[in-house]
Protein backbone atom coordinates (compact mmCIF):
# COMPACT_ATOMS: atom_id res chain seq x y z
CA UNK A 1 0.00 0.00 0.00
CA UNK A 2 1.07 3.27 -1.10
CA UNK A 3 0.95 6.55 0.84
CA UNK A 4 1.67 8.46 -2.03
CA UNK A 5 1.46 7.94 -5.55
CA UNK A 6 1.72 10.44 -8.51
CA UNK A 7 1.09 10.44 -12.03
CA UNK A 8 2.46 12.72 -14.70
CA UNK A 9 2.33 15.35 -11.67
CA UNK A 10 3.57 18.54 -13.30
CA UNK A 11 3.58 22.42 -11.93
CA UNK A 12 4.05 25.47 -14.31
CA UNK A 13 4.91 28.85 -13.38
CA UNK A 14 3.57 31.30 -15.81
CA UNK A 15 5.65 29.40 -19.17
CA UNK A 16 8.37 27.85 -16.72
CA UNK A 17 7.64 24.36 -16.23
CA UNK A 18 9.70 23.52 -12.72
CA UNK A 19 8.09 20.33 -11.89
CA UNK A 20 7.43 18.15 -15.44
CA UNK A 21 5.79 14.71 -15.17
CA UNK A 22 6.69 13.54 -11.82
CA UNK A 23 5.60 10.01 -11.70
CA UNK A 24 6.66 8.16 -8.50
CA UNK A 25 5.04 5.90 -5.25
CA UNK A 26 6.13 6.45 -1.97
CA UNK A 27 5.34 3.00 0.14
CA UNK A 28 3.62 3.42 3.81
CA UNK A 29 6.16 3.43 6.46
CA UNK A 30 8.78 4.10 4.54
CA UNK A 31 11.05 7.35 4.71
CA UNK A 32 11.18 8.60 1.07
CA UNK A 33 14.38 10.52 0.16
CA UNK A 34 13.59 12.99 -2.36
CA UNK A 35 17.16 14.50 -3.70
CA UNK A 36 17.98 17.26 -6.01
CA UNK A 37 19.70 20.65 -6.60
CA UNK A 38 18.92 23.96 -5.44
CA UNK A 39 16.35 25.17 -7.82
CA UNK A 40 15.46 21.70 -8.85
CA UNK A 41 11.20 21.55 -7.39
CA UNK A 42 11.09 19.92 -4.42
CA UNK A 43 9.92 21.99 -2.51
CA UNK A 44 6.98 23.13 -5.16
CA UNK A 45 6.59 18.87 -5.01
CA UNK A 46 5.72 18.93 -1.29
CA UNK A 47 3.79 21.90 -2.02
CA UNK A 48 1.41 20.08 -4.60
CA UNK A 49 1.31 16.84 -2.33
CA UNK A 50 0.14 18.71 0.81
CA UNK A 51 -2.20 20.40 -1.11
CA UNK A 52 -1.31 23.65 -0.90
CA UNK A 53 -1.12 24.43 -3.96
CA UNK A 54 -2.61 22.76 -7.55
CA UNK A 55 -0.64 20.93 -9.93
CA UNK A 56 -0.98 22.53 -13.54
CA UNK A 57 -1.84 18.65 -14.65
CA UNK A 58 -1.59 15.12 -13.83
CA UNK A 59 -3.04 13.34 -10.47
CA UNK A 60 -1.61 12.77 -7.20
CA UNK A 61 -3.27 10.38 -4.55
CA UNK A 62 -2.15 11.33 -1.02
CA UNK A 63 -2.82 9.40 2.43
CA UNK A 64 -5.73 7.63 0.13
CA UNK A 65 -7.35 11.17 -0.58
CA UNK A 66 -7.11 12.67 -4.15
CA UNK A 67 -5.67 15.73 -4.83
CA UNK A 68 -7.81 18.27 -5.89
CA UNK A 69 -11.32 16.23 -4.77
CA UNK A 70 -10.06 15.75 -1.82
CA UNK A 71 -7.58 18.31 -0.39
CA UNK A 72 -9.10 19.21 2.91
CA UNK A 73 -8.40 15.61 3.97
CA UNK A 74 -4.70 15.88 2.94
CA UNK A 75 -4.27 18.68 4.41
CA UNK A 76 -5.41 17.21 7.93
CA UNK A 77 -4.07 13.62 7.36
CA UNK A 78 -0.53 15.33 6.53
CA UNK A 79 2.10 16.84 8.22
CA UNK A 80 4.18 19.92 6.95
CA UNK A 81 7.81 21.29 8.20
CA UNK A 82 8.41 23.88 5.46
CA UNK A 83 11.93 25.56 5.35
CA UNK A 84 10.96 28.32 6.98
CA UNK A 85 8.09 27.57 9.73
CA UNK A 86 6.13 30.58 11.11
CA UNK A 87 6.05 30.76 14.72
CA UNK A 88 5.68 33.55 17.07
CA UNK A 89 8.23 34.60 19.19
CA UNK A 90 6.36 36.74 21.89
CA UNK A 91 4.68 32.95 22.96
CA UNK A 92 6.32 30.59 24.26
CA UNK A 93 7.09 26.63 22.90
CA UNK A 94 3.93 25.81 25.02
CA UNK A 95 1.75 28.41 23.77
CA UNK A 96 2.74 28.50 19.75
CA UNK A 97 2.12 24.43 20.52
CA UNK A 98 -1.13 24.90 21.79
CA UNK A 99 -2.18 27.73 19.66
CA UNK A 100 -1.28 25.52 16.11
CA UNK A 101 -3.15 22.35 17.68
CA UNK A 102 -6.60 24.24 17.60
CA UNK A 103 -5.54 25.13 14.05
CA UNK A 104 -5.45 21.59 13.42
CA UNK A 105 -9.55 21.41 15.89
CA UNK A 106 -7.51 19.25 18.77
CA UNK A 107 -10.03 20.09 21.76
CA UNK A 108 -8.30 21.89 24.74
CA UNK A 109 -7.42 18.94 26.52
CA UNK A 110 -5.83 16.81 23.95
CA UNK A 111 -4.30 20.14 22.76
CA UNK A 112 -2.34 20.44 25.89
CA UNK A 113 -1.49 16.64 26.17
CA UNK A 114 0.03 16.32 22.27
CA UNK A 115 1.77 19.50 23.34
CA UNK A 116 3.44 18.22 26.45
CA UNK A 117 4.22 15.05 24.60
CA UNK A 118 6.20 16.48 21.39
CA UNK A 119 7.77 18.81 23.78
CA UNK A 120 8.98 16.12 25.80
CA UNK A 121 9.68 13.77 23.00
CA UNK A 122 11.64 16.38 21.60
CA UNK A 123 13.76 17.19 24.76
CA UNK A 124 12.07 21.41 24.66
CA UNK A 125 10.23 20.36 27.80
CA UNK A 126 12.24 22.24 30.36
CA UNK A 127 12.10 25.09 28.28
CA UNK A 128 8.17 25.29 27.38
CA UNK A 129 7.44 28.27 29.12
CA UNK A 130 10.25 30.28 27.66
CA UNK A 131 9.24 32.57 24.80
CA UNK A 132 10.16 31.30 21.26
CA UNK A 133 12.05 34.06 20.78
CA UNK A 134 15.01 32.77 23.19
CA UNK A 135 15.12 29.64 21.28
CA UNK A 136 18.31 28.83 19.50
CA UNK A 137 18.06 27.63 15.76
CA UNK A 138 17.91 23.73 16.45
CA UNK A 139 15.69 24.84 18.92
CA UNK A 140 13.13 26.69 16.75
CA UNK A 141 13.42 23.24 14.34
CA UNK A 142 12.25 21.04 17.04
CA UNK A 143 9.48 23.02 17.91
CA UNK A 144 8.71 23.64 14.21
CA UNK A 145 8.71 19.27 14.18
CA UNK A 146 6.61 19.27 16.84
CA UNK A 147 4.12 21.61 15.23
CA UNK A 148 4.02 19.48 11.98
CA UNK A 149 2.90 16.01 14.24
CA UNK A 150 0.14 17.22 16.83
CA UNK A 151 -2.53 16.54 14.65
CA UNK A 152 -1.09 12.79 13.88
CA UNK A 153 -0.24 12.77 10.87
CA UNK A 154 0.30 9.37 9.00
CA UNK A 155 2.38 11.20 6.55
CA UNK A 156 4.99 13.77 7.41
CA UNK A 157 6.46 16.06 4.43
CA UNK A 158 9.97 16.87 6.00
CA UNK A 159 11.77 19.60 4.01
CA UNK A 160 14.91 20.00 4.86
CA UNK A 161 15.07 19.34 8.50
CA UNK A 162 18.61 19.52 9.22
CA UNK A 163 19.49 22.60 7.64
CA UNK A 164 21.72 25.17 9.72
CA UNK A 165 21.68 22.43 12.83
CA UNK A 166 25.00 21.76 14.85
CA UNK A 167 25.71 17.61 14.83
CA UNK A 168 24.37 16.75 17.78
CA UNK A 169 20.94 18.73 17.03
CA UNK A 170 20.88 17.22 13.77
CA UNK A 171 21.60 13.90 15.01
CA UNK A 172 18.30 14.30 18.04
CA UNK A 173 16.24 15.27 14.44
CA UNK A 174 17.54 12.11 12.47
CA UNK A 175 16.89 10.11 15.88
CA UNK A 176 13.66 11.20 15.59
CA UNK A 177 12.66 10.46 12.45
CA UNK A 178 13.71 6.69 12.71
CA UNK A 179 11.39 6.66 15.43
CA UNK A 180 8.41 8.39 13.40
CA UNK A 181 8.95 5.48 10.61
CA UNK A 182 8.97 2.70 13.83
CA UNK A 183 5.46 3.70 14.65
CA UNK A 184 4.44 2.93 11.34
CA UNK A 185 4.50 6.92 9.44
CA UNK A 186 5.77 7.49 5.97
CA UNK A 187 8.16 10.28 5.90
CA UNK A 188 8.96 12.82 2.68
CA UNK A 189 12.36 13.86 3.33
CA UNK A 190 13.80 16.26 1.20
CA UNK A 191 17.48 16.88 2.38
CA UNK A 192 21.03 18.07 0.71
CA UNK A 193 22.72 16.15 3.23
CA UNK A 194 23.64 12.75 1.74
CA UNK A 195 24.63 10.88 3.81
CA UNK A 196 22.13 11.65 6.05
CA UNK A 197 19.71 10.26 2.88
CA UNK A 198 22.02 7.45 2.88
CA UNK A 199 21.43 6.49 6.68
CA UNK A 200 17.71 7.41 6.88
CA UNK A 201 16.08 6.60 3.53
CA UNK A 202 14.41 3.56 2.55
CA UNK A 203 13.96 4.84 -1.14
CA UNK A 204 15.40 8.11 -3.08
CA UNK A 205 14.29 9.37 -5.78
CA UNK A 206 16.81 11.79 -7.05
CA UNK A 207 15.51 14.72 -9.25
CA UNK A 208 15.80 17.99 -11.03
CA UNK A 209 12.35 19.08 -12.89
CA UNK A 210 11.97 15.62 -13.88
CA UNK A 211 12.80 12.23 -11.87
CA UNK A 212 16.23 11.35 -12.82
CA UNK A 213 16.12 7.45 -10.75
CA UNK A 214 14.39 6.04 -8.08
CA UNK A 215 16.02 2.84 -5.87
CA UNK A 216 16.94 2.11 -2.56
CA UNK A 217 20.25 3.91 -1.74
CA UNK A 218 22.14 0.24 -2.70
CA UNK A 219 20.41 -0.82 -5.38
CA UNK A 220 21.25 3.25 -6.82
CA UNK A 221 24.98 2.78 -6.07
CA UNK A 222 25.48 -1.22 -7.37
CA UNK A 223 23.36 -0.05 -11.05
CA UNK A 224 25.47 3.19 -11.36
CA UNK A 225 28.72 2.16 -10.76
CA UNK A 226 28.57 -1.71 -10.36
CA UNK A 227 31.64 -3.17 -8.60
CA UNK A 228 34.51 -1.07 -7.99
CA UNK A 229 38.25 -1.43 -6.82
CA UNK A 230 40.09 1.55 -4.94
CA UNK A 231 44.07 1.68 -6.42
CA UNK A 232 46.31 3.35 -4.39
CA UNK A 233 49.65 4.27 -5.56
CA UNK A 234 52.69 6.27 -5.09
CA UNK A 235 52.75 9.38 -6.90
CA UNK A 236 50.14 11.10 -8.34
CA UNK A 237 47.02 9.07 -9.61
CA UNK A 238 45.86 11.63 -12.81
CA UNK A 239 49.21 10.36 -14.78
CA UNK A 240 47.05 7.01 -15.10
CA UNK A 241 43.80 7.73 -16.01
CA UNK A 242 44.63 7.00 -19.71
CA UNK A 243 45.95 3.59 -19.45
CA UNK A 244 42.79 3.08 -17.14
CA UNK A 245 40.13 4.42 -19.50
CA UNK A 246 41.69 2.24 -22.68
CA UNK A 247 40.43 -0.83 -20.65
CA UNK A 248 37.71 -2.34 -22.34
CA UNK A 249 35.91 -3.61 -19.01
CA UNK A 250 36.54 -0.12 -17.22
CA UNK A 251 32.71 2.06 -16.95
CA UNK A 252 34.54 4.99 -15.55
CA UNK A 253 37.46 6.24 -13.50
CA UNK A 254 38.46 9.01 -11.29
CA UNK A 255 41.97 9.94 -9.63
CA UNK A 256 41.99 11.49 -5.99
CA UNK A 257 45.13 12.62 -5.41
CA UNK A 258 46.97 9.07 -4.92
CA UNK A 259 43.93 6.85 -5.28
CA UNK A 260 42.36 5.76 -8.49
CA UNK A 261 38.41 4.92 -8.21
CA UNK A 262 37.31 2.51 -11.00
CA UNK A 263 34.28 1.00 -11.43
CA UNK A 264 33.90 -2.13 -13.41
CA UNK A 265 32.07 -5.15 -14.26
CA UNK A 266 33.84 -8.27 -12.44
CA UNK A 267 36.70 -7.46 -10.15
CA UNK A 268 38.03 -11.21 -9.89
CA UNK A 269 38.49 -11.34 -13.11
CA UNK A 270 39.29 -7.79 -14.34
CA UNK A 271 40.99 -6.30 -11.07
CA UNK A 272 44.48 -8.71 -12.31
CA UNK A 273 44.14 -6.92 -15.80
CA UNK A 274 43.96 -3.74 -14.59
CA UNK A 275 46.53 -4.04 -11.96
CA UNK A 276 48.61 -5.58 -14.98
CA UNK A 277 47.73 -2.22 -16.66
CA UNK A 278 48.96 -0.20 -14.74
CA UNK A 279 52.43 -1.64 -13.82
CA UNK A 280 53.11 -1.80 -17.16
CA UNK A 281 52.22 1.79 -17.74
CA UNK A 282 55.00 2.74 -14.76
CA UNK A 283 52.68 2.92 -11.82
CA UNK A 284 54.07 1.30 -7.93
CA UNK A 285 50.88 0.33 -6.75
CA UNK A 286 50.88 0.38 -2.83
CA UNK A 287 47.33 -1.12 -1.95
CA UNK A 288 44.10 -2.08 -3.70
CA UNK A 289 40.53 -2.56 -2.22
CA UNK A 290 37.06 -2.87 -3.32
CA UNK A 291 35.38 0.83 -3.16
CA UNK A 292 31.75 1.04 -2.17
CA UNK A 293 30.45 4.44 -3.99
CA UNK A 294 28.89 6.99 -1.69
CA UNK A 295 25.80 8.01 -2.19
CA UNK A 296 27.12 11.50 -3.02
CA UNK A 297 28.92 10.12 -6.24
CA UNK A 298 25.44 8.36 -7.22
CA UNK A 299 23.74 11.77 -6.89
CA UNK A 300 26.32 13.65 -8.51
CA UNK A 301 26.36 11.19 -11.70
CA UNK A 302 22.82 11.18 -11.57
CA UNK A 303 22.24 14.95 -11.43
CA UNK A 304 25.01 16.11 -14.39
CA UNK A 305 23.20 13.53 -16.06
CA UNK A 306 19.75 15.09 -15.41
CA UNK A 307 21.32 18.86 -16.65
CA UNK A 308 18.32 20.39 -18.07
CA UNK A 309 17.93 22.25 -21.24
CA UNK A 310 15.52 25.52 -21.04
CA UNK A 311 11.84 24.64 -20.82
CA UNK A 312 8.72 25.37 -21.10
CA UNK A 313 5.25 24.34 -20.46
CA UNK A 314 3.32 23.46 -23.87
N1 LIG B 1 5.46 30.93 -6.44
C1 LIG B 1 6.39 30.83 -7.40
N2 LIG B 1 6.36 31.63 -8.48
C2 LIG B 1 7.27 31.52 -9.46
N3 LIG B 1 8.29 30.63 -9.44
C3 LIG B 1 8.38 29.82 -8.38
C4 LIG B 1 7.44 29.86 -7.31
N4 LIG B 1 7.78 28.90 -6.39
C5 LIG B 1 8.89 28.31 -6.89
N5 LIG B 1 9.25 28.84 -8.07
C6 LIG B 1 10.39 28.43 -8.91
O1 LIG B 1 10.35 27.05 -9.07
C7 LIG B 1 11.68 26.52 -9.12
C8 LIG B 1 11.79 25.39 -8.13
O2 LIG B 1 11.73 25.94 -6.81
P1 LIG B 1 11.66 25.02 -5.52
O3 LIG B 1 11.62 25.92 -4.33
O4 LIG B 1 10.56 24.03 -5.68
O5 LIG B 1 13.06 24.26 -5.59
P2 LIG B 1 13.81 23.38 -4.51
O6 LIG B 1 14.21 22.12 -5.21
O7 LIG B 1 12.97 23.23 -3.29
O8 LIG B 1 15.11 24.24 -4.21
P3 LIG B 1 16.01 24.40 -2.88
O9 LIG B 1 16.78 23.14 -2.73
O10 LIG B 1 16.88 25.56 -3.24
O11 LIG B 1 15.09 24.69 -1.73
C9 LIG B 1 12.62 27.68 -8.83
O12 LIG B 1 13.16 28.12 -10.05
C10 LIG B 1 11.72 28.72 -8.23
O13 LIG B 1 12.16 30.03 -8.54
Amino acid sequence: MNAIETCDLTRAFGERVVVERLTLAAPRGAVFGFLGPNGAGKTTTVRMLAALIAPTSGSAVVAGYRLGEDDQMIRRHVGLLTESPGLYDRLSARQNLIFFARLYDLDTPRAGMQTERYLRMLGLWERCDDPVGSFSKGMRQKLAIARALLHEPQIIFLDEPTAGLDPEAARTVREFIKELRAEGRTIFLTTHNLPEADELCDLIAVFRIRLLRIGAPAALRAELFGAGVRIRIAGAAESFMDAVRALPFVHAAAADGDALNVSLDNPDEHNPILVRALIDAGAAIRYVEPREPTLEDVYLQLVREGEPQEQTYA
